[in-house]
């Protein structure tokens, strides 16, 4: 198996729940997880939900500035509702899309006895349009289970007991509906990154094309959209959790040119208590497990993150920070304090 990859694959998901084919498609996915970071996974039988999904969101973007508004992200300290076009920056650079962004539902409120990274778990403002609430609840809880699934089956692929990283699972997982609007050439509709605070992405794009992925020799690597699957890839959660042996892959999106682009990731989150010290121990447990080579082992060592930074005292911390930072208006209004001492520690 060469070190990199040019193309994403595709895992057949009722393939790996079929027991007569189940065993190559766990070898494909554990060489996707190995090599790539990405994946395309199909026939997962949540098609209708993807489908009828996608014909509904654009309305939400439809509908009047004050609506929209009456949902800005800005009101909620769990970044969670709307984020207008031109609000959130990515590498630096402004990204062109516009985005709906919600949480599981159910999330006890936080008071100030809790942590304060506690307050990232919040309730959700949704758009006020017949159904919204209803189409997000039902999408969330059907991905959830698959997802929750996904994680089993990974473990499975890794020689690993079935609920090896069930402890890690965050209690609130993410999902967004985004819109990118038809761009100049080149321009950024989300610039490079690494998805962070959870541990696997499962993103449904719709047929416009954009996303890509960078491979090792630094090339960028077209995702083009496969209708009713989801493009899964690797967040920096559980490379941390796997000490670098399965790593988050850089990737973006192209801005398209001659019509709107929807898609729909979800972000199966990580415990937002899980601690460096706790991270590092399951880690090397875990890690001495993994039948990866040792090589992949000992390069794994030092990928940069910023959850194995000292400066953050657990995961919430170092999530909290990367939302104030993607978000700087919602920081600045609910985290002042944080706002000031994050944005000094990214000029250093
Ligand atoms: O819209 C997409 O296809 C990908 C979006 C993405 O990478 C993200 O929001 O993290
Ligand atoms: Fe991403």
């Amino acid at each position: 198996m060469s070190g990199t990859f040019s193309s994403v694959p595709q895992v057949d998901y009722s393939r790996l729940k079929d027991p007569s084919t189940r065993d190559d498609e766990l070898t494909k996915l554990r060489e996707a997880i190995f090599v790539v970071g990405f994946l395309y996974l199909t026939n997962t039988g949540l098609e209708d939900l993807i489908r009828r999904t996608h014909d509904d969101i654009p309305r939400l973007f439809e509908l009047p500035d004050d609506v929209k508004e009456q949902c800005n992200m800005i009101h909620s300290p769990s970044f969670l509702g709307y984020t207008r076009l031109g609000a959130e920056t990515t590498a630096a650079k402004t990204d062109i899309r516009e985005q709906y962004d919600f949480g599981t539902p159910g999330m006890k409120d936080w008071t100030d006895r809790d942590p304060f990274w506690q307050r990232l778990e919040g309730p959700n403002q949704y758009p006020n349009y017949p159904g919204a609430q209803a189409l997000v609840d039902e999408y969330i809880a059907k991905i959830d289970g698959l997802a929750q699934d996904f994680v089993h089956l990974v473990a499975e692929s890794l020689a690993l007991p079935t609920n090896t990283f069930d402890d890690f699972k965050g209690q609130m997982s993410r999902l967004k509906f985004v819109k990118y609007p038809q761009s100049a050439p080149n321009s950024q509709g989300v610039g490079p990154h690494k998805d962070s605070a959870g541990l696997f992405t499962f993103l449904s794009q719709d047929n416009t094309g954009g996303l890509q992925v960078l491979n090792k020799n630094g090339e960028w690597i077209d995702v083009p959209p496969i209708e009713g699957s989801l493009v899964i890839n690797i967040q920096q959660g559980f490379e941390a959790i796997t000490g670098g042996v399965c790593a988050a892959t850089t990737h973006r999106v192209i801005a398209p040119t001659s019509r709107t682009r929807y898609s729909i990731p979800y972000f199966l989150g990580v415990r937002l208590d899980l601690t460096l010290k706790e991270l590092k121990e399951s880690a090397a447990h875990i890690v001495q497990r993994i039948p990866a080579s040792d090589d992949r082992k000992k390069r794994a060592v030092d990928v940069p993150s910023e959850f194995l930074s000292p400066l953050y005292s657990c995961f919430g911390e170092a999530h909290l920070r990367n939302r104030i930072l993607s978000h700087p208006d919602v920081g600045r209004r609910w985290y002042p304090e944080l706002h000031a001492k994050y944005s000094q520690q990214i000029l250093k």
